[in-house]
Parts: C-alpha cells; sequence; structure tokens
C-alpha cells in the first residue's frame, strides 16, 4: 500500500499516550488505525490467576513485540491483520481477535516502543508524551481502581516494586530517540496541531 505513515506515541504510563493517539484519530478518521504493544502482552495463560498478578509488565520480556513487528509490516504492504485481544482485569489475552484493515495512517501506542530497535526503525514520526511521575501515578491509580479492576494497595505495590523502575530503565532512556516531546499531552493543542499538519505534509508528498 502506498502513502502509509507509521506514527509511535510513546511516553510513562498514564502520561496521556492514547489520548494524543485518539486527537489525531479525531482528524484523520478512518484513515487511522491504532495498534497499542499493550495488545500484544504475552497471555501467561499456563499460569494461575494469582501467579499472573505477580509478574512483570514492564519488563520487554512482557511482549510479543515480534508479532506487533509483523503485523505492522503486513499493514505497510496492504495486507489485513487480526490483533489479540489484551485484558487488564483477567492479566491474560483474550480468545478474541480484531481484524485491522490496511490504513494510511498507523498509530503505534506504548510506554516502551521505542526500546526496541527494529520497531522504532518502522516509524516515520516519534512522539513522547511527558508528564511528570507525580501527576502519572495520580492518574494511574485512579484508572487502574475505576477501569482495571485495582485495589489502592495493589497499584501502589505495582509502582513501587516493577513500574516505576522498569520506567528509569527502559521508557525515559529511550525518550532521546522521539522526533517531538509534547508536555501536557492531548491539551497540547499547539503541538497536537503541529503533529497533524506534518503528517498532512507527509502524506501529501508520497
Ligand atoms: N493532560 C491530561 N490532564 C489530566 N488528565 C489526563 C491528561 N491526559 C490524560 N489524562 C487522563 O489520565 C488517564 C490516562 O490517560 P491515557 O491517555 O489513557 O494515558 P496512557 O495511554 O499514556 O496510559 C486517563 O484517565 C485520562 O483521562
Ligand atoms: O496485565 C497487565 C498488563 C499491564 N499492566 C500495566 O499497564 C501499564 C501500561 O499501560 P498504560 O496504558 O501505558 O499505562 C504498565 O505499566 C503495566 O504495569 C498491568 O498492570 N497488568
Amino acid at each position: 500500500m502506498k502513502n502509509v505513515i507509521v506514527i509511535g506515541v510513546s511516553g510513562g504510563s498514564a502520561s496521556g499516550k492514547t489520548t494524543v493517539a485518539n486527537r489525531i484519530k479525531e482528524e484523520f478518521k478512518d484513515s487511522v488505525e491504532l495498534l497499542s504493544h499493550d495488545f500484544y502482552y504475552l497471555p501467561y495463560d499456563d499460569l494461575p490467576m494469582e501467579e499472573r498478578v505477580k509478574l512483570n509488565y514492564d519488563h520487554p520480556n512482557a511482549f510479543d513485540t515480534q508479532r506487533l513487528i509483523d503485523d505492522i509490516r503486513k499493514l505497510k504492504q496492504g495486507i489485513s491483520i487480526d490483533r489479540p485481544v489484551y485484558s487488564y482485569t483477567e492479566y491474560t489475552r483474550l480468545s478474541e481477535t480484531v481484524k485491522v484493515n490496511p490504513a494510511k495512517v498507523i498509530i503505534v501506542e506504548g510506554f516502551m516502543i521505542y526500546e526496541n530497535s527494529e520497531l522504532r526503525d518502522l516509524m516515520d514520526i516519534k512522539v513522547f508524551v511527558d508528564a511528570d511521575a507525580d501527576e502519572r501515578l495520580i492518574r494511574r491509580i485512579i484508572r487502574d481502581v475505576k477501569e482495571r479492576g485495582r485495589t489502592l494497595e495493589s497499584v501502589i505495590d505495582q509502582y513501587t516494586k516493577t513500574a516505576k523502575p522498569m520506567h528509569e530503565l527502559f521508557v525515559e532512556p529511550y525518550k532521546k530517540y522521539a522526533d517531538i516531546i509534547i508536555p501536557r499531552g492531548g491539551m497540547n493543542k499547539i503541538a497536537i496541531d503541529m503533529l497533524i499538519h506534518q503528517i498532512k505534509a507527509i502524506l501529501s508528498d508520497e
């Protein structure tokens, strides 16, 4: 397929990646398909739930990143894919898949997407959504309790033991690969308008 542009949207957990991706989607509508790295979490369905909740979900080994890379390549070639579906409440992959058709704009969203050079090299524009750690933690607590079936204690425990130290190892050091760093995420209208303008320029150039 001609004129495919792949945009990476990274940033720490609860920094506003999905909000920024949705703003781009609002502009380009059906020309956009969103692939989240989180869809590609490994299922670990051989382990019982009480073991799965203890795993480190902020390490590169928690993902089937090769499948995401293969799926992006297929979409770029004009081939549809069946992407996996992940459940944060079940801590595993569901049995269903979702068909994704090739689109002009593919957004790849995830906190660890710049850590893998093969994945990084597939992207035409790399965005990093920046937010202070305390703001992200507050948002994560609210979201995980409301939407991901967590207790306050479990969110704080996971954040302290894995999310925060892994962020320092696998997210923050890779910010240097971003083309644009967006503070205030989805609220930053000027940055988002500039990004939309750049996407339009690339699409009309090809
Ligand atoms: N700029 C912002 N100010 C305040 N809250 C925000 C902002 N951006 C996102 N949020 C909220 O924070 C939570 C996480 O945002 P989301 O975009 O899903 O982040 P991510 O995809 O990086 O985890 C959501 O509840 C969202 O509504
Ligand atoms: O089963 C799971 C899988 C992942 N997580 C946590 O989710 C965040 C990533 O989601 P964002 O939307 O980017 O915040 C990651 O930090 C994992 O710790 C989980 O809790 N359970």
